[in-house]
Parts: structure tokens; C-alpha cells; sequence
């Protein structure tokens, strides 16, 4: 895979020269420099003559306006010169790139004129009705314009999707001419406060209050407690059922009580019910148009999301009460296993306690502790971002099993005979992060499940300022997105990659990486990468090991439709399966 890396570098180097993004490359480096000294002459000549001849037009424009009185007339005449001088500022700046004088050209495309926006995103708008899902509206650009990247505009903003390690790199790593943008639905859905969303500055503080919280002990407790609830769905609700069970559910109801325990504890199953019923109609919404009118998908996100915050607000102020509860009678809160709540708000406290005493309202680690407000957007934006994500890529994982029966078969002979291994040391105890750890060809299947699944398709990143991104350029403002689908899929990458074949990640395991740099990004990369990746992981694993240790299964339906306004792909029929015991 290295040896492939290179290969691409190599090949991505002599023809695009330069990856840098604020500073054009050298002029004697770019593209297309290869004009003879007459040639630049005759240029220069023509540049004189265009300048002159703009000057001209400007004059002629500045008299009419100054000199007629018929208005309309005169409208006319300056949009028509104007016009003009728009075609011939585009000839100069083409022949202006040919001199190594301007920026490269921008990404193969249409820009952004309103009608031209209007027409693609009812493009992308039909891809997802059409149940090929939003990717395919992208791919279908991917091969009209090639690689590495594509223009298009969508809801009157230019979209960038660029495909190759050396952007994703210059975008992830060095991000420094970039932020994060999610569509408006998104933020307001998720609050301003989201990790997800955040600004540059906003996030840095964020990232290092929330950060922590996903320690070994977080990890191992969410391991064991995900365990026991995927063996009770698995070989005790599943073993009840006669028709076929729908992967999708089952796999939503437990990634979502697992994440739930770990960040606000264990509520009544009422609660915990209102709760994911509120978390999918703010997930449904995130993608709809922002009508705020009612009986609109988004306008019902808005309500289910304000439920959602006063649930945890009456939940933050009731442990505050019993934090200072706990004060009074000198309980030592360190003996409690706490969730994440609880422990950015003991965080805080302890914060506060200390700069009261030290009389000083303020001191350098003022920004890891986090507000209400920050607090109660952000453990919304942890349900959303792991539950649907990870119950998602579960789906996937069995579907792609389903289809692959004999790999289906190997796996399951590797999973029980280290199963039987386990029993004899601890009988039937939880699996442990040891466990997991051991089991190379389930995590193999996991990572291969996750590369085609490709569940964030693509990560969207708004420029700064004009900037070069895979030798294009890059205006002030406009939308990059790494396109990781495309890379995941991308045959210089990876053998034969539409072929699902756990084999290709053989000799890792869950901490070293092996593939080409930037070229595997299903949790991101650089600054921004996704926080649960270990805990999704494990999730993951738990599940397959239960499901192949205990059945059998097959597709009971094959429609491969997507579901439409999904955030995430994912098959419209759930992934419904037939079980057989072993
Ligand atoms: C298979 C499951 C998952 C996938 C495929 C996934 C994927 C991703 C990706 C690609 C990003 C980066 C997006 C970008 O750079 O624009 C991300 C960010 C994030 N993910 Fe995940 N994720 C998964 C599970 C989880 C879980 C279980 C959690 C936590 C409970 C989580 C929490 C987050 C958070 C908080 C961020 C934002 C990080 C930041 O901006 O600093 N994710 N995820």
C-alpha cells in the first residue's frame, strides 16, 4: 500500500506540482508554463491592447451614465458593456494563467450563478428522492469531470469535492485556511455551541474540554455495558422472534442506550423511549429545507430539539442540587462511576470552588470548563454523531456478511473457537477490551464493512481566503469538501474496491494503521477527527461477535434503495434478515 502511495505522489506531483493551499507554487513550477518568449510578447502586447481597450470601455460607460437621461436606455447599455468586459477580463485571466501571472484555473465545473445552483440542487435534491441516495449526485460529477475534484453550487453556495490524500492532507492537517461547515439545518438542529459545528477558535476549547472524557475507563464501561445489551437483543429478543428481525432497529435501540448510559447515565425506559423518538426527528430534519412552517420536517426537528434541551437542563439543575448536596456532606465523588454529565459538571464545580478561593475570577484553565449551554449542545451532538453513525455502519457490516456467505462461514469458525478459548477462563463472562483486542479477521471485517459503507461520505470545509487546493484554485468562501467516499473507492488506492474483502487490512490491528497516508478517513483526520472511533470500533465488534457466534443469517430483502433525507447512507428496507441458529 505504500509502495501505491508513492506511486499516486509521484504521479500526483508531475502533474499537479503543488498542493499547498494559500501560497501559489512557484511560477516556474505551475502547469502549462511552457510558452516561448515570443509568445509572451505577443501577450504582452495583447494585455496592453485589453487594458487600454478597458479603460476605453469604462470611459464610455462613466459618459453615457454622466451625459443621457434615459435611464432605461442607459441600463441596458452599461449591463451589455459590462458584460463585454466580463468576457474579456475571463480571456485575460486565462491567458494571464498561461504568462504564470494569475492563479491556476478554478476545478473543472459550473460555478455558482443562481440558475445554474438552482438546476443542480434539484439534481441533488432527485438523487435523494430517487433512492440512489445524495452520494450518487456526486459520483455521477466524480465521472463526467474526473479526478481529483469538481465545481458545482448548491443552494447558491460553490461546492468543491476534491478526491485525492495530498488535498485531504492539506485540508485535514494543516487546516489553517479553512473551518468546518455543516448546512444551516445542521447547526441549528445541533446548537452553536456543537462540537460538530463549531468555529476554529470555539472548537479548540471545546475539543479539550470534551476530549478526556473519553478515557480507558469511559472505554471499558461502555465495552461492558454494550456487551450485555447486545446479548440481550441478540441471543435473547432475536431467539423470540419467528419472522425476519430488521438489523437497522435493533441496531439503533442499542447503540443508542449504550451512548445514552455513557453520557447522562441510566434513565427509566419511558424517558430513554421519548428521548430516541426526539433524536430521530432532529436527525430527519437535518437535511430538510429550513421551513419553519408547521407540519415541515424541520420545523418538527426544532420542537423535538427544544424538548430535548429541557429534559437536560431540568436533569442539569437537579445534580448541581445534588452536587452541593454532596459537598455538604463531604461525599467524596471520585468512589461514583460517573457519566459524562456528571463529570463535565463535578469539572466545572471544582473549577469555580478553586478560583473562589484563590479570589481570582479568572485563571488560565478557564476555558475547560464547559457552560449549560455548551454542555447541553454537545451531549446532543454526542448522541447524534455516534448513534446513528455506528447503528448505521452495524447495518452494513451484516448486509455485506450476508452477501459474502463464505466469509460469513470462516468468521464464524475463527469467533467460536475464540469464544470457546474465553468461556474456559471466565464462563460466559463480558468480553473484555482483551478479547477484542484479539480478534484481528472481526476487526479486519469492521474496517472493510467501514471503508465501503464510507458512512460520512464527505466532510465539508469553508475557505477563509482564496487559496490553491490539487493545483486549483479556490475562491474566498467557497465550500471544499473531502470527498472520503471517493477515496475509499479509489482503484489506485485499493485493490479491486468494490469488493468487499476483509484480507486487504490483514496485520493490524486496532492502533497501528497501515494504509497510504490519508487515504482511509472513516473518522476523518487532523483536529477535527471523530472522537468515538475507539468506542464506535468496539461497538462494532461486540456486535458481529455476537451475531456470528449465535446465527446464521440472510438478506430477507434485497431492495438495494436507500433511504431518502438520510444524513448518513443507509438501506431504505432497514437490512431486514432470516436468522438460523448454529
Ligand atoms: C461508525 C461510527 C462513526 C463514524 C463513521 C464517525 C465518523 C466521523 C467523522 C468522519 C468525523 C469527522 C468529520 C469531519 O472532519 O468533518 C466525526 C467527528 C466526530 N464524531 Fe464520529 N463517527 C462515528 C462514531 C462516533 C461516536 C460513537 C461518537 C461519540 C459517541 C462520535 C463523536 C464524534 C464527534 C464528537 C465528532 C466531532 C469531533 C470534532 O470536530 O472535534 N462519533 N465522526
Amino acid at each position: 500500500m505504500d509502495d501505491m502511495h508513492s506511486q499516486l505522489q509521484a504521479a500526483g506531483a508531475a502533474c499537479q506540482q503543488s498542493n499547498s493551499l494559500l501560497l501559489p507554487p512557484p511560477a516556474a513550477d505551475r502547469p502549462c508554463s511552457s510558452s516561448s518568449s515570443s509568445s509572451l510578447s505577443l501577450l504582452g502586447t495583447a494585455a496592453a491592447a485589453c487594458l487600454f481597450l478597458s479603460a476605453a470601455i469604462y470611459c464610455i460607460v462613466v459618459i453615457i451614465v454622466t451625459t443621457s437621461s434615459k435611464q432605461n436606455i442607459n441600463n441596458r447599455l452599461i449591463r451589455r458593456l459590462l458584460k463585454f468586459k466580463g468576457r474579456r477580463s475571463k480571456n485575460d485571466r486565462r491567458r494571464d494563467y498561461n504568462n504564470n501571472a494569475a492563479p491556476p484555473p478554478p476545478p473543472p465545473g459550473r460555478g455558482s450563478s443562481w440558475w445554474w445552483s438552482v438546476v443542480e440542487t434539484l439534481a441533488f435534491v432527485s438523487a435523494n428522492r430517487s433512492g440512489r441516495g445524495l452520494y450518487h449526485f456526486v459520483e455521477a460529477r466524480h465521472r463526467r469531470y474526473g479526478p481529483p475534484c469538481f465545481r458545482t453550487a448548491l443552494l447558491g453556495a460553490t461546492h468543491v469535492f476534491v478526491s485525492s490524500p495530498d488535498a485531504a492532507r492539506s485540508l485535514l492537517a494543516d487546516a489553517g485556511g479553512f473551518s468546518k461547515r455543516y448546512v444551516r439545518t445542521v447547526a441549528e438542529l445541533l446548537g452553536e455551541h456543537s462540537l460538530l459545528c463549531a468555529s476554529h477558535d470555539a472548537h479548540r476549547a471545546l475539543r479539550r474540554a470534551v476530549a478526556p472524557l473519553f478515557n480507558a475507563q469511559a472505554t471499558a464501561s461502555l465495552a461492558a455495558n454494550f456487551d450485555a445489551l447486545a446479548r440481550r437483543i441478540i441471543t435473547r429478543d432475536w431467539a423470540a422472534k419467528t419472522t425476519a428481525v430488521v438489523v437497522l432497529d435493533a441496531a439503533l435501540d442499542v447503540t443508542f442506550e449504550a451512548i445514552c448510559d455513557m453520557l447522562i447515565g441510566r434513565t427509566t425506559t419511558l424517558k430513554r423511549r421519548r428521548l430516541q423518538s426526539d433524536v430521530l426527528a432532529v436527525t430527519r430534519a437535518m437535511l430538510a429545507f429550513p421551513l419553519r412552517l408547521p407540519g415541515t420536517r424541520f420545523h418538527a426537528g426544532l420542537r423535538a430539539r427544544k424538548r430535548i434541551m429541557d429534559v437536560l437542563r431540568q436533569e442539569i439543575a437537579s445534580r448541581q442540587r445534588n452536587i452541593m448536596d454532596m459537598e455538604e456532606m463531604e461525599e467524596d465523588d471520585s468512589k461514583h462511576d460517573n457519566d459524562f454529565l456528571q463529570s463535565l459538571l463535578l469539572l466545572r464545580r471544582r473549577k469555580m470552588k478553586s478560583s473562589q478561593q484563590q479570589q481570582s475570577p479568572s485563571n488560565s484553565n478557564d476555558h475547560l470548563f464547559l457552560t449549560d449551554d455548551q454542555i447541553l449542545d454537545n451531549i446532543l451532538t454526542l448522541i447524534i454523531a455516534g448513534q446513528v453513525t455506528t447503528a448505521s455502519a452495524i447495518t452494513w457490516m451484516v448486509k455485506y456478511l450476508a452477501d459474502n456467505k463464505d466469509f460469513q462461514e470462516t468468521l464464524r469458525s475463527v469467533q467460536l473457537e475464540m469464544a470457546l478459548k474465553h468461556q474456559h477462563g471466565d464462563s460466559d463472562g463480558p468480553l473484555t477490551l482483551q478479547h477484542l483486542n484479539s480478534m484481528e479477521l472481526a476487526y479486519m471485517t469492521v474496517k472493510e464493512s467501514l471503508r465501503m459503507a464510507s458512512i460520512v461520505s464527505w466532510f465539508p470545509r469553508v475557505a477563509l481566503e482564496d487559496c490553491q487546493v490539487a493545483g486549483f484554485h479556490i475562491n474566498k468562501g467557497w465550500i471544499v469538501n473531502i470527498d472520503a467516499r471517493a477515496l475509499h473507492y479509489d482503484a489506485t488506492l485499493y485493490d479491486n474496491p468494490t469488493m468487499f474483502d476483509p484480507s486487504r487490512f490483514k496485520g493490524e490491528d486496532m492502533c497501528t494503521k497501515q494504509q497510504a497516508p490519508y487515504s482511509f478517513l472513516v473518522f476523518g483526520a487532523g483536529g477535527r477527527t471523530c472522537l468515538g472511533m475507539n468506542l464506535a470500533k468496539i461497538m462494532m465488534l461486540i456486535f458481529l461477535h455476537h451475531l456470528v457466534t449465535n446465527w446464521r443469517w440472510e438478506m430477507a430483502d434485497d431492495d438495494p434503495s436507500l433511504e431518502k433525507w438520510a444524513m448518513f447512507p443507509r438501506l431504505k428496507s432497514g437490512c431486514p434478515i432470516h436468522l438460523t441458529p448454529i
